[in-house]
């Protein structure tokens, strides 16, 4: 793989700081990360440690304080359609159909170069892509909270992101229709090659969704404590998964960190 590719987001000294009533404020100290072009990184870690401090600096969302992060060999700065959000708590327009809020952002993107006809058979794939063709005229407050952060997707996949930036996006839903969207963005990943980064609390997730799961220390001046490699086979089953012993050692060698090298601040 060429060195643009495999550092795909490179990621060099990063700092972040804030200013508060009470002072300076370090989140992010020396965090150094390189994602290559399609693979699936996801960063876990404690309440407040600083996941989603990151994941904004990459999306654009905050600039750092110290370091360096480029995309594509170009230096972030600022928010682009390249680096697609999907927030936790889906961010729709309520007033829009499912069809209209997808519609939105792929006007943005490609009405420069596209007819009328293109943009909306775009918008039409990305809904049909996360399973959600029949609810096109549907508004947020008619779907469930599955759909509605499938919807998300489908709007942040719609504009054709060179990475898609997710921050706990199933955080919110309970256990099965989690565990179904899971396995769609499997699929969906496997299909699109998206080059994927996600903040996550749940360690099952992320065993079963990464090629490397990025394990932050506590805050503050939080960074990368280790990084685990997944090296399960794709495509994933999560039932045959659960019976396989190298997703154990992945899970354990997730939790040993979590909880005794990095023990919970509150429980320290
Ligand atoms: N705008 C801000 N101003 C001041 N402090 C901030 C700001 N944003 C984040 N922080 C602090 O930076 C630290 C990291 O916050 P961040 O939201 O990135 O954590 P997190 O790991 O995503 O947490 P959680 O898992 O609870 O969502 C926290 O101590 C938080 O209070």
């Amino acid at each position: 793989m060429d060195s643009i590719n495999s550092k795909f987001i490179d990621i060099q000294h990063a700092e972040m700081s804030f200013s508060t009533k009470k002072g300076i404020f370090n989140a992010l100290t020396n965090v150094n990360l390189t994602v290559s072009k399609g693979e699936f990184i996801t960063l876990i870690g404690h309440s407040g440690c600083g996941k989603s401090t990151l994941l904004n600096l990459i999306a654009g969302l905050t600039q750092a304080t110290g370091g360096m992060l480029l995309c594509g060999n170009r230096e972030i700065a600022g928010p682009s359609p390249e680096r697609a959000v999907v927030f936790q708590n889906h961010s729709l327009l309520p007033w829009l159909t499912c069809y209209e809020n997808v519609y939105l952002a792929v006007e943005r993107v490609f009405s420069a170069t596209e007819s009328k006809a293109e943009l909306k058979a775009r918008t039409r794939a990305a809904l049909a892509l996360v399973g959600l063709s029949h609810a096109e005229q549907k508004r947020p407050n008619e779907i469930s909270g599955g759909m509605k952060q499938r919807v998300g997707i489908a709007r942040a996949l719609s504009m054709e992101p060179k990475v898609l930036l997710m921050d706990e996006p199933f955080g919110a839903l309970d256990a099965l229709t989690r565990a179904h969207l899971q396995d769609e963005l499997l699929k969906i990943v496997a299909a699109t090659g998206s080059t994927v980064v996600m903040v996550t609390h749940d360690v099952d997730e992320a065993v079963l969704l990464s090629d490397r799961i990025v394990m932050l220390t506590n805050g503050p001046s939080a960074t990368i404590g280790e990084i685990l490699e997944v090296k399960l086979a794709r495509p994933r089953e999560r039932v045959m998964l659960a019976q396989d012993p190298l997703y154990s050692q992945y899970r354990t060698a997730v939790l040993e960190f979590l909880y005794h090298r990095q023990s919970h601040p509150a429980a320290a």
